[in-house]
């Protein structure tokens, strides 16, 4: 059989984004260069995992060397420092393909990064994200990789200087490793240390220790190679043997990250299954936590194989958790989808999804300020569960942290709130709106504080979501300040606080209905409020109406058509209104002032007048009379 494959070396030019990278790698004055090392060893992690994996259908692949290894050899006098893995290797085609694109997802979001914080100096966004293969070029003027897939007779090069092009070249088997990938580094001159055994070794056990793939070091060209890592699974070792910092340097090569870990959950469940957990809560945002496909990141392991690290073991709330699951129950043998449809996942998805979160309640009660960190970083995510995930409500509530009307500059739990409810208060009161500073000071929120009630001031995105579904804690309904009466009658005024000071009369009752019939097409209502003490009005959803917030956000997303009209609440009691009420109507002013306090209830609410001409002429009118 003869297979088509290039006999003479081909040069490619790289994509735009990679040769912009590249230019980025070459001339970089990132302090922390040593990252490329841990970026390479860990690509020869993955090449072994894969072929792991690969070989429990096709043992053949093993050969006779079937027990994964890394080596790493220097040479100082050539300046040359060699990483080489036995795993499954690339053909032609598969350097073509990867390492002339920009394949990996991080280096993707860095490549965005940059482009939106153009002109800033990149070297710290290399720190964040990894640049994966790529980071080679922090270090090296010339790259070469030589590598031959598992299976196959045939071995090609792929080089570059990093300048714009790389060529690919078929290669002698005997100039390539039997069977994996050797990429070689020409070290810069200001790179010489990286082919010296004291710093490669420092580095590489501070690093990549724990890659679950032994690492030999081979000092020289002619030396005999020393173990610097044993490839040992750590999730597999008992907890007392293991130091935080064998957590954090695991959790950095497990989750690709460079942050430490927050928090870090490792057990081993026993009884109908089996398994080992070893998780982490970063303590930075990852950069895809917003992405739209929401994609978690825990690694699945089937008896130490490595399967894939796309199984959807927990909810796309806890996308933000890292680490690794390793199942002793689940067949070798069965493909990565029928793994996702086992009942036995769906058993681990359920305990670790139950044990994360009851962790998080252990932690939140005893060490309040780490969880309060944690809760800053990820709550709006941790929130999104409250309205996917049902069964759970109840933890996550207990979970949630709040700003609030008291909360200062702390945060609020609901058994915090519920153990301030006033006399007579029924219901959970919450805002919702996009910013802190403005929600704290709307007017719908005034006759909460004469009356000493909380508010619960929820500014994300998905706090519109969850509040509408009927949510509960302990029996208490949670009720926007911005919806329906606020009943608030019942519930006594501090002491101190703003007061009615004069009754509603009959003339503020005419000037109520004068207004409802005037703003007809603009509002389903105008009422006397009981939520306003300072300000003369304000706007708020009918009864049965979509919360205020809500509505605005599926408008402006061109989800609703149609909004229904709000509420304008006015407070009878404020001096403009009531002065207002017993002046008489000559030229229109009771109708232009009608409709100035609707445009100004719009205002406070974040809103533009509707009709801005109408707007500008009333304000016209009104001013040439204060003045004339
Ligand atoms: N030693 C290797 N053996 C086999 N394939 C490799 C090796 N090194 C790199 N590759 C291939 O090149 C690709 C690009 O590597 P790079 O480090 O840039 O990103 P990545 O490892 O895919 O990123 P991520 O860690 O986000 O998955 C890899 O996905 C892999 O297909």
């Amino acid at each position: 059989m003869t297979t088509e494959t290039a006999t003479a070396p081909e040069t490619h030019a790289f994509e735009a984004d990679v040769s912009k990278l590249l230019r980025m790698m070459v001339h970089s004055v990132y302090s922390d260069r040593d990252v490329f090392l841990r970026e390479l060893i860990s690509n020869a992690a993955d090449a072994c995992e894969k072929l792991r994996y690969e070989g429990i259908a096709t043992p053949s692949l093993l050969g006779d060397d079937p027990q994964p290894c890394i080596r790493v050899l220097l040479d100082a006098d050539q300046n040359r420092l060699t990483i080489e893995d036995n795993g499954i290797g690339m053909t032609a085609a598969e350097m073509g393909e990867t390492l002339g694109t920009i394949a990996r997802s991080g280096t993707k979001a860095f490549m965005e990064r940059l482009a939106a914080e153009a002109g800033k100096e990149g070297s710290q966004l290399i720190g964040q994200f990894g640049v994966g293969f790529y980071s080679a070029f922090m270090v090296a003027s010339q790259v070469e990789v030589f590598s031959r897939r598992a299976g196959s007779d045939e071995a090609a090069s792929w080089t570059s200087d990093g300048q714009g092009t790389y060529t690919i070249a078929p290669v002698d088997l005997a100039d390539a490793p039997t069977r994996g990938t050797r990429v070689v580094l020409h070290l810069m001159e200001d790179a010489k240390s990286y082919a010296e055994r004291y710093t490669v070794e420092r580095i590489i056990k501070a690093q990549s220790g724990h890659v679950p793939v032994p690492i030999m070091l081979f000092e020289k060209p002619d030396a005999d190679g020393v173990d610097i890592a044993d490839g040992a699974a750590l999730w597999l070792k008992p907890k007392s043997e293991i130091s935080e910092e064998d957590y954090a340097d695991f959790y950095r090569s497990v989750a690709g990250q460079y942050d430490k870990p927050a928090h870090t959950v490792h057990y081993r469940a026993e009884g109908r299954y089996e398994y080992s957990v070893l998780t982490f809560i970063p303590e930075t945002k990852p950069f895809d936590l917003f992405d739209p496909d929401r994609k978690g990141h825990i690694k699945l392991y089937v008896r130490r194989v490595f399967i894939t690290d796309e199984a959807p073991i927990l909810p796309r709330y806890l996308r933000f958790v890292r680490g690794l699951v390793d199942s002793a129950d689940l067949p070798l043998n069965m493909s990565r989808e029928m793994i996702q449809d086992s009942p036995v996942l769906g058993a681990i998805q359920k305990g670790v999804t139950g044990r994360l979160l009851g962790d998080l309640q252990k932690l939140s009660d005893n060490d309040a300020e780490a969880y309060q960190r944690i809760w800053e970083n990820f709550g709006p995510v941790l929130k999104e569960g409250l309205y996917e995930d049902f069964e759970r409500r109840e933890a996550l509530l207990g979970l949630a942290r709040f700003k609030s009307t008291t909360s200062g500059d702390g945060w609020r739990s609901l058994k915090d709130y519920v153990a301030q409810l006033k006399e007579n208060q029924t219901a959970i009161y919450y805002a919702t709106g996009s910013d802190l500073d403005r929600l704290s000071t709307s007017p719908q929120l005034e006759g909460f504080r004469a009356r000493g009630i909380e508010v619960l001031l929820l500014p994300d995105q998905v706090d519109n979501f969850w509040t509408t579904m009927g949510v509960d804690y302990e029996g208490k309904p949670f009720k926007s300040v911005t919806q329906g009466g606020a009943d608030l009658g019942l519930i006594p005024l501090v002491e101190g606080a703003d007061k009615p000071t004069e009754p509603e009369n009959a003339a503020v009752a005419d000037f109520l209905a004068f207004a409802k019939t005037t703003l007809a097409d603009a509002v389903s209502d105008v009422r006397a409020s009981d939520r306003l003490t300072t300000s003369a009005v304000c706007l708020v959803a009918p009864e049965s109406g979509m919360d205020r917030q809500l509505e605005k956000l599926l408008a402006s997303a061109g989800q609703l058509p149609t909004a229904a009209l709000p509420v304008l609440e006015i407070n009878p009691r404020h001096a403009l209104i009531q002065k207002l009420a017993s002046s008489d109507d000559a030229d229109g002013l009771k109708s232009d002032l009608a409709h100035l306090l609707l445009d100004q209830a719009r205002i406070a609410d974040g809103e533009q007048p509707t009709d801005a001409r109408a707007f500008s002429d009333r304000l016209d009118r009104l001013m040439s009379r204060a003045v004339g």
